[in-house]
């Protein structure tokens, strides 16, 4: 891939089963750069979005186009060359415990070496000085040799974004990356999102499920409900009449975290 990312996501379509219905014609844009964030209620189809544009399941119908490549039309060997630059982070982190955050982080290689390489645990002293330079750019250079199970939270996380980095992404999908996060280390993640979208030119695409944060942190938002969308734009234009046509006649679990320190 080359050139600067834009994700365009047209009329996608996702049925589980026969008649589940979980993406109506989905359309939206996601811009280098930027933090766009996807809200809407518990169910509403946030994770199978997220999940279509990596192909990690396979939707009924659309186009995910990334650098004007259809990522649905590309075979398995291309498919593998395109997620290696895209990251994801995870709401449980998804780190290796008893390795250091080091060697997490080395782990973001692994898509880009050879199977044997990669099991040996092979890595050049290149590749250790990019992910120790990561760890720092995350605030965690002084945890580089510290066992993932030995970090807060909040550290595991930045982990997740420093082993994302790692695979020099294009994009990084973050599924509600700050959910079992406190306010504090909700706004240390957001932060470095909203910094390394900006001086890397990432694409950002964030589940939430906290508005606030989404109005606070992202560029961009997109408001799904039943499988529908129903609001793309800035997040300076979701005011109440937004949020309730997004969140309408639903069991929402939206909650609008508290901003303290
Ligand atoms: N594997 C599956 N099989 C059948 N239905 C599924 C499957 N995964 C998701 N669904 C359904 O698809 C719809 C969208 O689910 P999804 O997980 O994408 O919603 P979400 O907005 O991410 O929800 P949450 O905020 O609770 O994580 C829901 O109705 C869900 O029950």
């Amino acid at each position: 891939m080359k050139g600067t990312a834009m994700l365009k996501v047209i009329e996608l379509d996702k049925t589980y089963g026969q008649d589940k219905h979980s993406l109506k014609s989905v359309n939206f844009t996601a811009q280098p750069g930027e933090v766009t964030a996807i809200i809407g209620p518990s169910g509403a189809g946030k994770t199978t979005i997220l999940r279509s544009v990596n192909q990690l399941i396979r939707d009924n119908g659309g186009q995910i186009l990334l650098d004007d490549e259809d990522i649905r039309q590309a075979n398995k060997k291309e498919l593998r060359k395109i997620r290696h630059h895209i990251g994801m982070i995870f709401q449980n982190y998804n780190l290796i415990s008893p390795l250091t955050a080091l060697e997490n982080v080395l782990h973001g290689r692994l898509g880009a070496k050879s199977t044997m390489a990669g099991m040996l645990g092979l890595y050049s002293n290149a590749e250790k000085a990019e992910a120790l330079e990561l760890l720092a750019e995350v605030g965690l250079k002084d945890y580089a040799y510290q066992r993932c199970d030995q970090l807060s939270g909040g550290q595991q996380q930045r982990v997740g974004i420093a082993r994302a980095l790692m695979q020099h992404p294009k994009m990084i999908l973050c599924d509600e990356p700050i959910a079992s996060l406190d306010p504090k280390s909700t706004r240390t993640v957001m932060d470095i999102l909203r910094r390394l979208a900006k001086e890397k030119q990432l694409i950002i695409l964030i589940n939430l499920h906290q508005i606030d944060v989404a109005r606070e942190y992202a560029d961009h938002i997109v408001g799904i409900n039943s499988g529908a969308i129903v609001f793309e734009g800035p997040s300076q234009s979701v005011d109440d009449t937004v949020l309730q046509k997004i969140y309408r006649q639903a069991d929402s679990t939206a909650t609008v975290t508290a901003n303290e320190n």
